[in-house]
């Protein structure tokens, strides 16, 4: 099984492209859906969570905007947030893996926006990065998550530039432009990924073949 890793900047329009791949039939891990799950009620993270931000877990339950705030405040904080959730994340990562290669998928994808930044691009055969033009990001963020545009500056000043993404980038998938565009542009992607699954399929099917003669040329005593 083939790993496409999936990445981009917070509102760069990560999660519309995940859906249009899962659309396609691909299965795709979503890391920030992860991190939501193991925050939310009874989640694993939570405990640890409270004890690094008491005033963000309540009764049980994350105040995501709390925490939010004091870890864009105190990259400290961040720093703990990360150390509590990545080693989970990169669990349950492992395990959609594992499903994937067991279901015989031709190819998985990793949605995880801070692949680079953590290596996570080491377990990729290829990786696509999500991009914008600046304003367009900055715009997308703040209308959709109300952000204000400082906290927005904070978070994107946390990740890998742009630039040093897309420079890394197998595939960039450019979304500044119209909904109909990112379409074109993932339908592309798609395609490429499914001539490299039907490749592969012939080339082992070749190597069987061969395998298979000579399997039988020495059960007949002959060299193959
Ligand atoms: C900081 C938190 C509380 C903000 O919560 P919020 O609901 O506002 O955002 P959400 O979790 O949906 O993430 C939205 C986007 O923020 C960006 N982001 C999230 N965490 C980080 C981080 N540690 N560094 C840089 N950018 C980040 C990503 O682009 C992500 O897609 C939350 O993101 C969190 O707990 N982050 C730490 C875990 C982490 O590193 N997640 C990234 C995926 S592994
Ligand atoms: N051409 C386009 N392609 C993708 N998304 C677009 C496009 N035009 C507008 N959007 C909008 O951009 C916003 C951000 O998209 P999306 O949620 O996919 O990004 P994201 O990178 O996953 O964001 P976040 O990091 O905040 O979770 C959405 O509201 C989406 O509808």
């Amino acid at each position: 099984m083939r790993i496409l890793g999936l990445t981009g900047g917070i509102g760069m329009g990560k999660s519309t492209v995940a859906r249009m791949l899962r659309r396609a039939g691909f299965p795709v891990f979503d890391a920030d859906a992860a991190v939501h799950a193991l925050q939310a009620p009874g989640g694993r993270a939570l405990p640890a969570i409270g004890r690094l931000v008491p005033d963000a877990v309540r009764d049980g339950v994350l105040d995501r905007a709390v925490l939010r705030r004091a870890a864009i405040a105190d990259g400290a904080v961040m720093k703990g947030l990360e150390r509590i959730l990545h080693p989970m994340v990169r669990q349950e990562r492992d395990r959609f893996l594992a499903r994937a290669r067991r279901a015989g998928h031709s190819w998985a994808v990793l949605d995880i926006p801070l692949l680079f930044e953590t290596g996570g691009d080491r377990l990729c055969d290829r990786v696509a990065v999500v991009s914008a033009p600046p304003d367009v990001q900055i715009h997308r963020v703040a209308r959709r998550r109300g952000m204000a545009p400082g906290e927005v500056a904070a978070v994107i000043a946390r990740q890998m530039p742009d630039r040093e993404k897309r420079r890394r980038a197998d595939d960039v998938i450019c979304t500044g432009l119209s909904r109909n565009d990112t379409v074109r542009r993932v339908r592309r992607l798609v395609a490429r990924m499914r001539a490299d699954a039907e490749m592969r399929m012939r080339a082992d099917a070749g190597t069987r073949l061969c395998v298979d003669a000579g399997t039988r040329l020495c059960a007949e005593g002959k060299t193959p």
